[in-house]
Formats: structure tokens, C-alpha cells, sequence
């Protein structure tokens, strides 16, 4: 039996019993929960929500059986390994009248989405809102290995430098060669944009759909910068995989996590990458094989890489620390406080959306009407992954209209 666990209780005498795994920023997020004169389509949502306070940052599966006790209509669950949700936890929801959970994370490869159709519970998850901070980190951990930022920044606080040296902490320029996107949905475009137009890069990328909007912004760009006299940049969709590998000069993975791409970067095709290529991932620890990566650290001592996610997270394999051409930051890539709070604030009305009953938000790259600090949302769920399993209905939201349609 899992010990007691420590709660914060909002608004006790709640119509409804909503749970958070974890505290998240912002209060935008319990105001919509919990506050007895926050009112949705006129009605009071007069919820009881009680937020999970232990230090630890892994909860146990009996943790959060605890958490959903005997009534609880509705759970906020953290993302990947802090929590994997399957059959035990959506048949414990079930069974406590439960009907909602979701992700406080647009990646959901922890929840078993599959189970949650078994026990009706619908899946919610947080798209668009973190978009361009989780493209900006990986444009950060690209420019602080191509520029070998966190290797200088030891070298300096250790009192080493002692003057300015030609062959001083020598990286790589970005400007003209190309960038390589591996998956480019809404972060990997949003990322390449940022590439090209700040770094003027040329681009390849490799995604099972075309990415035509991506395409012809560079298009675009590149007849712009032509008529203003410069190299214009330009763009190629590969055939393969193994095409961006072999071309790109800093790559980076924004895939989602599935059996298709998990270990995607292996040995064979770190063998094909430029000995002196930039490999970034900020989308799941294991689209790469990280022990292989290690030893292509070690033995390739100019193949720099970025990381924001780890194959066993929390945990890094053996030896990725000791290596000075990694440059490694612990899962931080949404983490600007706009994006933190938005991210609440989705997951939370994802949850309340669905137990009031509303309908799916049709189009879950336009986020923004919910993100409004002091309107009402929409009377509708911001995203839900399993809505066509579950039998919801779907609408697109109307320019200028977010009520319901008649
Ligand atoms: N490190 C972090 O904190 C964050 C990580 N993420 C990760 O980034 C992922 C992507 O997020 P979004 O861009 O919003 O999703 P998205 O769904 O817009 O983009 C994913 C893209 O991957 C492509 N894809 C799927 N299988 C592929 C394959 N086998 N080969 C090549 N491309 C493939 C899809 O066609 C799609 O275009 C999330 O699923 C999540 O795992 C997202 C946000 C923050
Ligand atoms: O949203 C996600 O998928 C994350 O990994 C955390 O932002």
C-alpha cells in the first residue's frame, strides 16, 4: 500500500474532483479549476482540485492511484518518463467516475492511448504553445555547440584563459552551410525558419508529409534575399533519411516518439554524418541510440551534439557526461514562463472541457483563444488526441466566434 501523499486542496466543497500530478506555473490554471466565480458559458465550474505536493519528482504507479482514490473525475498528468499512463491508471480513472486526463506536454508517447479508449477516458495534450520556445532552445543548443559555448564558458570560470589565441576554442560558422530537420511539424518548421532566417542556412529536410508552408517561406526568402543582392537560401524535401545524415551541417530531431522512430539515429547512420556535424534532439531521449552516441563522441572528437532529452531520462549513459562535445540541459526546451503557464492552462481545459461535456476545439494549432489572460476561454476541449476513438464531435473554430455553433 502507497504511503499518504501531500495534496494542496483548492475550493474543498468542488462539484467536481480534479487532480494535478504537479504543481504547474502560473494560477491562470486554478482559477479555471477551482475558482467558485469563474463561470464557463455562464455556469459556474466550482470544481475541487487538489494538486500533488510531494518533493519527489517521479511519482510511483501507486502514487498516483492514491492520488485518484475513489472519486475523481479528472487528471493532470506530467509528460514521459515521470509518468506513463496505461490500463492499471485509466481503469483505476474509470472506476472513480473519472472521464478526462491530460499531458501537461504536447508529446504523449507515455500514455497508452489505446488503454484510455478501453476505459473512455479521453487524452488531452498541449500542441502550439510551446512551439517556438521548444524551436529556441534548439536553436540555442545548436549555436552552443556549433560554437562550443559551454566548453569556453568552463575553460573560463577554471581561470585557463590567459589570452586571446588564433586556434582558441575554433567552432563552426553556420552561415551558408545547411540545416537539416528530421520531422518537421509544427517545432522542426518552426526551427528551421529560425535557422534560415537568422543564420541564412540552406535547408534539407526528411518527414513522412510535405511540408509545403515551410517550403515556400524559404522560397520566399530566398527570392528576397536575391533581390537585396545576397545568396538566396534554398530548400530540398529528401527522399530518405539518410540524405539529410549525409548533407546537413547541423541536424536536428523533431519527431515524434513511436516505433518508427525510436533509435533512428544509430550507428550506422551516425557513420554517414560529417565528422564535424552538429546533432541536436529536443524531441525524445530515444530517437537516439545513446550508448552508439557516446562512443561517436569518443571517437569523433569534432561531432558536436545538443540535448535536451536522454534515452533512460533522467539518467544520461555512461560516459555522455564526461564529454566535452556535448553540450547537455535536463528536459528544460518549453520552459519560458508564457509557455509553462499555457501549458496549465490547455491541460486544465482540456480536462474541464470534457467533463462539462464540450466538444474538440477543431483546429489544435490555433491555441490562442484560450490563452487569453483575462477573456473566457471557449466553451471547448484545446486538444484531444483519442476525440475520433471517443466519438467527439469536432468543430473549427469560427474568425471572431469561439461559442459554440448552434
Ligand atoms: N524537449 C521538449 O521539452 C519537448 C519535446 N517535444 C517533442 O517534440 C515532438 C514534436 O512536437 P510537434 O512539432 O508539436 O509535433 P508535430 O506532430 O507537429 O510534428 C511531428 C512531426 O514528426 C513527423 N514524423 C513522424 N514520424 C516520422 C518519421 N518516422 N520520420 C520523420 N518524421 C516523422 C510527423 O509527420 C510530424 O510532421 C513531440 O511529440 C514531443 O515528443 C515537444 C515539445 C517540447
Ligand atoms: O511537451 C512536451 O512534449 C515536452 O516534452 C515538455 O514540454
Amino acid at each position: 500500500m502507497a504511503k499518504p501523499i501531500s495534496i494542496e486542496v483548492w475550493n474543498p466543497s468542488g462539484k467536481y474532483r480534479v487532480v494535478s500530478t504537479k504543481s504547474m506555473p502560473g494560477t491562470r490554471w486554478i482559477r479555471l479549476l477551482a475558482d467558485n466565480d469563474c463561470r464557463l458559458e455562464g455556469e459556474s465550474i466550482h470544481s475541487l482540485l487538489q494538486i500533488c505536493t510531494e518533493t519527489k519528482t517521479i511519482l510511483s504507479v501507486d502514487d498516483i492511484l492514491a492520488l485518484i482514490g475513489d472519486r475523481c473525475d479528472g487528471v493532470i498528468g506530467q509528460v514521459q518518463l515521470t509518468e506513463e499512463w496505461g490500463e492499471v491508471l485509466f481503469s483505476a480513472l474509470k472506476r472513480a467516475g473519472g472521464t478526462a486526463f491530460s499531458n501537461m506536454a504536447v508529446g504523449y508517447n507515455n500514455v497508452d492511448v489505446e488503454a484510455a479508449n478501453r476505459n473512455g477516458i479521453a487524452v488531452g495534450n498541449t500542441p502550439g504553445v510551446l512551439t517556438e520556445t521548444t524551436a529556441e532552445l534548439a536553436a540555442s543548443l545548436s549555436l552552443a555547440a556549433a560554437r562550443r559555448i559551454v566548453e569556453a564558458d568552463q575553460f573560463m570560470r577554471a581561470g585557463l584563459y590567459d589570452g586571446w589565441l588564433p586556434h582558441l576554442f575554433v567552432g563552426n560558422l553556420l552561415k551558408g552551410q545547411t540545416v537539416g530537420v528530421i520531422g518537421a511539424g509544427r517545432i522542426g518548421s518552426a526551427y528551421a525558419r529560425m535557422m534560415i532566417e537568422g543564420f541564412k542556412m540552406n535547408l534539407i529536410y526528411y518527414d513522412l508529409y510535405q511540408s509545403t508552408r515551410l517550403e515556400k517561406f524559404v522560397t520566399a526568402y530566398g527570392q528576397f534575399l536575391k533581390a537585396n543582392g545576397e545568396q538566396p537560401v534554398t530548400w530540398k524535401r529528401a527522399a530518405t533519411m539518410e540524405d539529410v545524415l549525409r548533407e546537413a551541417d547541423v541536424i536536428s530531431l523533431h519527431p515524434v516518439l513511436d516505433k518508427t522512430t525510436y533509435h533512428l539515429i544509430n550507428p550506422e547512420r551516425l557513420a554517414i554524418m560529417k565528422k564535424e556535424a552538429v546533432l541536436v534532439n529536443a524531441s525524445r531521449g530515444p530517437v537516439i541510440d545513446e550508448v552508439a552516441l557516446v562512443e561517436h563522441l569518443k571517437a569523433n572528437p569534432m561531432f558536436r551534439v545538443g540535448l535536451d532529452v536522454f534515452e533512460d531520462e533522467p539518467y544520461m549513459k555512461p560516459g555522455l557526461a564526461d564529454m566535452k562535445n556535448a553540450v547537455v540541459v535536463p528536459h528544460i526546451a518549453s520552459a519560458s514562463k508564457w509557455t509553462r503557464e499555457g501549458m496549465a492552462t490547455l491541460a486544465a481545459l482540456n480536462v474541464l472541457g470534457k467533463i462539462k461535456g464540450y466538444p474538440v476545439w477543431g483546429n489544435p494549432n490555433l491555441v490562442e483563444p484560450f490563452l487569453k489572460e483575462d477573456a473566457t476561454p471557449p466553451a471547448a476541449c484545446p486538444s484531444i488526441v483519442n476525440a475520433k476513438q471517443l466519438g467527439r464531435y469536432y468543430y473549427v473554430p469560427l474568425v471572431n466566434s469561439y461559442s459554440l455553433p448552434s
